[in-house]
This record gives C-alpha cells, structure tokens and sequence, in this order.
C-alpha cells in the first residue's frame, strides 16, 4: 500500500470493548527461514485444544499432515481451479492454503464461521506486515465486509537467534530499510526462535536490538516454534492497553553494540531516541493530560501519521506503528493504537483501571524520528 495515495480514514474513538464479538485473525510473519512453518506445523498438529483456521501460502511441508481435503467452492463456479484449499484437521484446526491475497480465502473461510474461534494468517518471509495490518484494521471497506466478522488480533514476527541479528545490521545497512526493520517494527509479539543454536550472549543482544527498534514488542525464546500460545493468540494488540517493555540502555562490550548502523543516542534519559538507519523508535513519557493536551495529541498524532510531517514543520515522518497508553488528571486512561496512517484512541474501561495510574507513554515507530519530533511532542504536552 503506498500511504501517498491512500484516503486516511478517520476511525471512531470507541470502547475497547467492542473488538469482543468477532473472530480474532493474528498475521504470522518472519524472517526468512526463522521457523514460520515449524511453529504452524506444531499448531496444526498438536492437541491444544484451540480451534485455530490456519491461512498459509502453501501447504508445503504440511501436507503430509493426516487430514480430509476439502474443496468448498461449488464445482459450477468458474474460478474453482484457482479456489483455495480447506484441510480439516484430527487437533479441529482448519487450514487453508493460498497463492496470492489473502482476504478472497478468508471470504471462503468465514462461510464456515463457527468451526474455528481464531485465525492465524501466515506471510511470506519477505511480507511486509504494516499494510496487511491495516487491510484488516478497520479501513472502510474492510469495516462493511469482513470487518463485522473479524477483528485484528496482532502481528507475531518469528525471529531467527541464528541469523537474525546480522540480517537487521545488514538490512539497516542498505539504503532504504530491509524488510527485517520493518517486520520487527509492526510486531506486537516476536518469538526469537532457535535459541538452541546460539549462545547466551547472542540471544542477548538479539533481544536488545529488537527492544530498540520495537520498545513495545513483547520478546518471547522459541525452540522449533515451541510457546504457549496464549501469549501469541488472544492478545488483542490492537485494542487493549499496550505493554511497554522496559528499555535497554547500558552500553555493551560485545562486538555488534558498535556496528555504526546502529546509533542509540540517548540511552537513559526520558524521552528515549533509538536508531537503525531507515527505521527507529522513539519513546516518550506523557506527563498526565489535560482534555486539551489529549484534543492537541490527537491532533498532532492526525497531522504526523495522515499528512507525513510535523504541525508546523516540513520534517518528514512516516509511522508504521504506533502505540500509547494516557493518563487523565480525571484518572481516566485511553490506549493509542495505529498502524501506517490508521489510528484510533480508545478509552480504557474503567474496571481495568486498577491502583494508582501509570504514566502515559507515547511509542513511535518509523523514519525521521529525530529530535524535531521529540521536541514537537514535548511542546503540546506541556
Ligand atoms: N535447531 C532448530 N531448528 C529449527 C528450529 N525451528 C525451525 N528449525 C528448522 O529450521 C528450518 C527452517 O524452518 P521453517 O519452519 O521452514 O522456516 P520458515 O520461516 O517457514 O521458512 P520460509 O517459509 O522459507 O521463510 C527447518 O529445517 C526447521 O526444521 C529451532 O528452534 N531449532
């Protein structure tokens, strides 16, 4: 999708709670060879208990699995010979193969609503997830179709222990940004996977990296895809307050800390500026809003992610993800989900407002994420 040419779109600030009814869909992606298919394999065939409809390119290596093809389109219809394929499966998971987009087989999926409760969709290793996201994140078209039966869960990115560092020095290294930055920047959930292949040391600053592009990103250690998939399914990325990860600082004896494609400019103070080239992050503690701080946030969150540039300024920024968590002087709190230039602000029901209220915090992900930016943002909050 090319953010240029889209129409943004204004999404409703509503409850959180209205995600609930539909089906959650969860996007799949990873580095290429970093166990994409591994992890699939084991959901499709492990007694879980979930009743999971997988959406994979291909079969592949799967289609040993013991199961029932199922053909659904009708042999009248003309386009049968390109239709996609339902395997139902002995664990009760349903999966499906297809070539090219994916929202024609889920159309065909959700005539068998009902038979699953969550849907995984698998990209290929070279995806980029941001504008598959933001397909399935209230666009309008999506809202009057498949939007009233499925809602965005997350974005699961399956990391490699073994290559995965080198491949986001080397993608950060080449002009432009290598779809590694990027499927690690639209993440809310990464498995870092082969971790039985590397050291300690390397699973470290792995973890580090990834922390420093995607500050927000919850990092789980995988072994053949091996996680409770409770932390991968259900966690309503898009709706629920996000969960910041605490922010690496410390400068590092090892090697890959002074790669010079990889700057961290401010590692302890507040608000925190990391940078891969192409790609980086920048975090910022909100103090608590005022209604007119929240209205001049909204505002400048709508100018930055819809118009690619600063209030006031021509510096060019492009989001690809964003999340926050504000708190009201009412004690009220309100969640900041986005992805590419969609966003919504929704406020947190009141019963998950627990104890004393943490402070707000503002995580940007994206180019030109500089010291103008950080400036700009510091000036409304005030
Ligand atoms: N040692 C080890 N090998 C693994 C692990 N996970 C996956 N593998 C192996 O790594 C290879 C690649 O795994 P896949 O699951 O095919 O990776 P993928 O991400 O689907 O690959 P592409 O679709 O080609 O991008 C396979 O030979 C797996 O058996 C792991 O945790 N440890």
């Amino acid at each position: 999708m090319d953010s240029d040419e889209d129409v943004p779109v204004l999404l409703e600030h509503k409850s959180i709670q209205d995600e609930t009814s539909r089906v959650p869909l969860t996007i799949i992606c990873g580095f290429l060879g970093a166990g994409k298919s591994t992890l699939l394999k084991r959901i499709l065939t492990e007694r879980h208990g979930y009743r999971i409809a997988v959406i994979m390119n291909e079969f592949g290596d799967t289609a040993d699995i013991e199961a029932k093809a199922i053909n659904i389109s009708s042999p009248d219809d003309p386009s049968a010979e390109n239709s996609e394929e339902f395997l139902e499966l002995a664990n009760g998971c349903l999966c499906c193969s297809i070539k090219d987009s994916g929202v024609a087989a889920i159309e065909k999926l959700m005539q068998r609503k009902g038979a699953f409760d969550h849907i995984l969709l698998e990209t290929t290793g070279l995806a980029d997830p941001g504008p598959i996201a933001s397909m399935f994140w209230h666009n309008e078209e999506f809202a009057t179709g498949l939007g009233r039966d499925i809602c965005l869960d997350g974005v699961v990115c399956v990391v490699d222990a073994v290559f995965g560092l080198k491949q986001m020095e080397d993608d950060s290294a080449i002009e432009g940004e290598g779809e590694s930055l990027r499927q690690v920047a639209c993440a809310d959930v990464i498995l870092l996977n082969k971790t039985d292949l590397v050291l300690e040391p390397q699973i470290v600053s792995t973890e580090e990296l990834l922390h420093k592009l995607n500050p927000a990103v919850s990092v789980y250690r995988t072994i053949q895809g091996q996680v409770d998939l409770a932390l991968v399914m259900g966690i309503m990325a898009y709706a629920s307050p996000p969960s910041f990860q605490r922010v690496t600082s410390v400068p590092h004896n090892d090697d890959h800390h002074h790669d010079s494609c990889i700057t961290d400019d401010s590692p302890h103070a507040h608000p925190t500026h990391y940078e891969a080239r192409g790609i980086s992050s920048l975090q910022v503690i909100c103090p608590v809003l005022s209604p007119s701080h929240l209205e001049r946030l909204d505002e400048w969150i709508r100018t930055v992610l819809w118009e690619n540039h600063l209030p006031h300024d021509d510096h060019e920024v492009r989001i690809l993800r964003c999340k926050g968590l504000f708190t009201m002087r009412s004690g009220e709190q309100y969640v900041l989900q986005g992805v590419q230039n969609l966003y919504e602000i929704s406020q947190v029901d009141e019963g998950l407002v627990t104890g004393v209220p943490e402070p707000g915090k503002l995580v940007l992900i994206g180019k030109g994420l500089n010291d103008a930016v950080r400036r700009s943002l510091e000036d409304i909050l005030k």
